[in-house]
């Protein structure tokens, strides 16, 4: 079976296989994760047996990374690995699915398998995990009344079809059916969302148990003050907090007595112990210090309690896949998931992980043998890029269909768009020939807008941030507004985050209407191979506004993983070899790079190309290097970061609409 005890010795190549073959030949009668309620513990084919976890998420690390991150949590001294399955990365389109490549979730339990790691498995249907929507599809919003996260019919016959594609997958790799996945975890965090439907979470035991049997461990995880709402009878509770929750030396008894209350006998488990924190555009880099990291960590082992460690490697979202939050004002999460983890974005060993790694050798045996250096880091450029061309430019080609048209404009979600751009045109009906005020009532861009007039950029619009901007132009001007989405609400009580001009705009006192909408496929452009400029018709040479860049680079000497970094660039999204590597605000901060894993590069002098799509303002010379370290810690362009007190919104004057 798939030991949970550490081998003497790394294993040598057979005893690699060995997990894999075991897979092959599942001994099932002789295999079993239970609850030991008697004595307070887990048995693994009936011996006490405690994890010591780490999350790492599939879906931020490239396929052929899984292996190294993987291998060095072993090495760490971790017997389990805790990871998400995102509901939205594999049904991309109601019954369209995808686990090929990094999608492919059978290969990464797999993988976890060959490093000899047990698997805690949490399928959602929502995770939270800073990931957009919070692994929900944007397409459930197609039907605008929905109540996610609910027993809501519509919301249940998503979920029920979704889970009868992936549990029948997993059955197999249950760990009394040969696998390695000993629990499986229900929902995500339920008692800290406003609904406290039970009819929904007993739906979904239900379901799980009606796919999965009877013998798999089914749990829940709560922070302490969502265990009220968040548990269930028949699931097994478990409660999340970090270090900051044990400033007091007794919290974390006060927190564990609170669990006792809904668990009476069985193992203390925290699902969720942070190694670090988060980041947001615009604040601070978070950071967890090692001293309080590993003082939590050996009170809890030393309690007997089972413990899996969020992040132990956060990884990158990449592409538009960050998530947001709402503290006062829609914050989107960073590129980086670097999360201040014991192995870095990079995949590097800290200085945290050797600590965390010294603190499990005290409670259990951890592989013998060093963990492996910090991969070799590359320099390069600076590169000069050239312009391609204004986003305009190439609008037949981002949008082949054509454009929908409206009276009021449509949401991303009504024009089945999920992620980022769709461009919103309409024509004026008469001249503006004063600087007029043009604004979105009711904050109701989602979640930054470009504002161009006959393709001149006037400026942008942001969510909470930046209600107005005034406009002059003629009869008949084009007014394109191209809205960006952010990425959706992760957490909170409205994950039923809409995107783009969610109000129509209002010029003077006038509602404009009227709407061609124009979602874009940047995407599929991008990884075209010959030079955009090809494409273009003739259009003004002086970029206005969203611009694309790009230019082809030669690595000669030898490759590694790099940092992209973007000075005097403003805000905007980077492909690598058509590969979307994630979003950059060089001008907002903290984080001033971007991890380029080495893979997505050809070495040896290989062509590789290198496209941005710069949203705002590019530098006068508009270059990128690479550098061979992150900045993630930048401080902040206060200036750039629009204050929310200089954007009073005035009382809306009485309005006509346009054009009657
Ligand atoms: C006070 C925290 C409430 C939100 N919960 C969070 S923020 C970071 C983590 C991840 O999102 C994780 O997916 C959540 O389960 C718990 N958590």
């Amino acid at each position: 079976p798939v030991s949970a005890m550490a081998p003497k010795k790394p294993p040598c190549l057979p005893s690699l296989l060995l997990p894999l073959l075991t897979l092959l030949l599942p001994q099932a009668d002789t295999r079993s994760f239970v609850v030991d309620r008697d004595n307070d513990r887990f048995l693994l084919d009936g011996v006490p047996f405690r994890y010591v976890s780490g999350s790492l998420h599939y879906f931020r690390v490239p396929r052929v990374l899984w292996a190294d991150r993987l291998f060095k949590m072993r090495m760490s001294g971790l017997n389990a690995v805790q990871f998400y399955v995102p509901w939205n990365y594999h049904e991309p389109e109601p019954g369209v699915y995808n686990f090929h490549g990094s999608r492919d979730l059978i290969a990464f339990l797999n993988e976890a398998a060959i490093a000899n790691l047990l698997v805690i498995l949490r399928p959602g249907p929502y995770i939270c995990a800073e990931w957009d929507m919070g692994g929900l599809p944007a397409w459930l919003l197609r039907k605008p009344k929905i109540h996610l996260r609910t027993s809501d019919p519509d919301f249940l016959a998503a979920v029920d079809s979704w889970f009868k594609v992936l549990l029948p997958k997993i059955h197999p790799w249950l760990y009394h059916n040969g696998g390695n996945i000993i629990s499986i975890q229900v929902e995500n965090e339920y008692g800290s969302y406003r609904a406290c439907d039970f009819n929904y979470m007993r739906h979904l035991a239900g379901l799980f148990r009606a796919i999965l049997g009877d013998e798999i461990l089914l749990f829940t995880t709560d922070g302490p003050e969502g265990l009220k709402c968040g548990s269930l009878e028949g699931l097994y509770t478990t409660v999340d907090f970090g270090p900051g929750l044990l400033s007091k030396a007794d919290n974390m008894t006060k927190i564990f007595t609170l669990l006792r209350n809904y668990e009476p006998h069985g193992p203390l488990v925290n699902s969720e112990y942070y190694t670090g924190w988060l980041d947001y555009w615009g604040q601070n880099h978070s950071t967890r210090s090692v001293h309080s990291v590993t003082n939590g960590l050996e009170n809890m082992l030393k309690l007997g309690a089972s413990v899996n460690m969020y992040m132990f490697h956060g990884g990158t979202n990449f592409g538009y896949w960050n998530g947001a939050d709402e503290k006062g004002r829609f914050l989107p999460i960073t590129t980086s998931y670097d999360y201040d983890a014991p192995i870095s974005e990079a995949g590097d060993p800290t200085p945290k992980l050797f600590a965390l790694r010294d603190v499990i050798s005290k409670f259990q045996e951890i592989p013998l043998g060093p963990l492996p250096p910090p991969s070799p880091k590359m320099m390069l450029g600076p590169l000069t890029l050239h312009l391609d061309g204004d986003l305009l430019a190439f609008l037949n080609y981002l949008c082949p269909q054509g454009p929908i048209y409206s009276i009021l404009p449509m949401t991303f979600e009504a024009v089945k768009q999920d992620h980022g751009f769709v461009l919103y045109r309409t024509y004026l009906s008469n001249t503006v020939s004063e600087p007029t005020r043009f604004w979105v009532p009711n904050n109701g861009v989602h979640d930054r807008a470009y504002v161009m007039v006959d393709g001149v950029f006037h400026g942008v619009l942001e969510r909470n941030m930046k209600h107005k901007l005034f406009l002059t132009g003629q009869v008949g001007a084009k007014l394109d507004v191209l809205l960006e989405s952010m990425g959706r609400l992760s957490f909170g009580s409205n994950t039923s985050d809409f995107k783009g001009l969610i109000e129509p705009p209002v010029l003077g006192q006038t509602i404009l209407t009227r709407w061609l909408m124009f979602p874009l496929k940047v995407d599929k452009l991008v990884k075209w191979w010959f030079p955009l400029q090809l494409l273009k018709r003739s259009h003004p040479q002086t970029p206005s506004g969203p611009t694309f860049y790009s230019t082809m680079f030669a690595i000669l000497g030898s490759s590694g993983d790099t940092f992209l970094y973007l000075p005097g660039w403003t805000k905007g999204q980077v492909w690598i070899n058509g590969f979307n590597l994630g979003r950059y605000w060089t001008k907002r901060g903290p984080q001033q790079t971007l991890y380029v894993p080495r893979p997505l590069l050809y070495p040896r002098g290989a062509l590789n190309k290198i496209t941005l799509l710069e949203l705002e303002n590019a530098p006068p010379q508009p270059q990128v290097q690479f550098l061979d370290r992150p900045i993630l810690n930048s401080t902040l362009h206060r200036t750039y970061v629009y204050s929310l007190s200089a954007e009073v919104q005035s009382d809306p004057e009485p309005m006509q609409l346009s054009g009657h």
